[in-house]
């Protein structure tokens, strides 16, 4: 489980996240959504320890950020941020195979490359294996990047944005994937959506944000509603329920 204590963040002087508190179970894909600037990236970050606590707590399982050591984090949670560092000259087996430092601090031995294959073919990358970054799209340097975070092979997984630049194919085929992660490899997914019919459709939980609080949490046909758009969101939007599952009218 991840857990969030009272954690509040300011950036410049500026509230970013005010008495965050929440525990996110272990197993499954849980949704962080809400609109611009919420803080959803802010508290990834924080549990990610990329940017330091200023106060409250976070612990992943029974690691406390801040009094741990990166290394051993490292082998437990993985982070994709919005904007990964990109590195055009790599390419993708290379790039992939960075996921695996953590383990072997430059000496990678066959478990590691078997990591680097399985994450390859995952992906559907395998036959770009030897591309540059420079020369794939931005969809594939998308899947690219996720793939370096799955061949990690941590538990928790933190994805910020991933749909980002992935046309529905991809989206689906994505989403797809970290659900059977979670569902046959027990792992942990937290990840940012934009899209809250991606939320209602994959994922088992959902954290609702909204000008740095927490202002739901629950299943998606727990919490995915016309109230929660309006009251996250700001705008009047029906919701309908197909399939046993909620679908906003956007
Ligand atoms: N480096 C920074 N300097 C100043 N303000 C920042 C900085 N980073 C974030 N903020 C502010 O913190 C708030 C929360 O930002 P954050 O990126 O966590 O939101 P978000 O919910 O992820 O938004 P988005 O959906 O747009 O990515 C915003 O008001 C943002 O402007």
């Amino acid at each position: 489980m991840i857990r969030v204590q009272d954690v509040s963040y300011e950036i410049d002087g500026t509230q970013v996240l005010t008495d965050v508190s929440v525990d996110i179970a272990k197993g499954g894909i849980t949704a962080l959504i809400g609109p611009n600037g919420a803080g959803k990236s802010t508290l990834l970050s924080l549990i990610a320890r990329l940017q330091q606590l200023q106060n409250g707590a976070i612990w992943v399982d029974d690691m406390q950020i801040g009094n741990c050591a990166d290394r051993v984090l490292a082998q437990h949670l993985s982070i994709l941020p919005q904007m990964a560092a990109q590195t055009p000259r790599l390419t993708v087996q290379e790039l992939v195979a960075f996921g695996r430092y953590p383990y072997h601090r430059g000496r990678p031995g066959a478990e590691d490359d078997a990591q680097v294959a399985r994450a390859l073919q995952v992906f559907e990358l395998s036959e770009l294996a030897q591309r540059p970054l420079e020369a794939l799209s931005g969809g594939q340097r998308q899947r690219a990047q996720i793939a370096m975070i799955f061949a990690q092979d941590t538990d928790y997984v933190l994805l910020d944005e991933p749909l980002n630049n992935l046309d529905i194919a991809a989206s689906r085929s994505l989403m797809w994937t970290l659900q059977h992660m979670c569902r046959d490899h027990g792992k942990t997914i937290v990840i940012v959506l934009h899209d809250i019919n991606v939320a209602s459709r994959y994922a088992d939980m959902i954290v609702a944000m909204k000008g740095g609080q927490i202002v739901r949490h629950g299943s998606p046909t727990q919490i995915v509603d016309a109230g929660l758009v309006r009251d996250v969101f700001g705008t009047d939007a029906p919701v309908v329920e197909v399939n046993g599952e909620r679908l906003v009218m956007i």
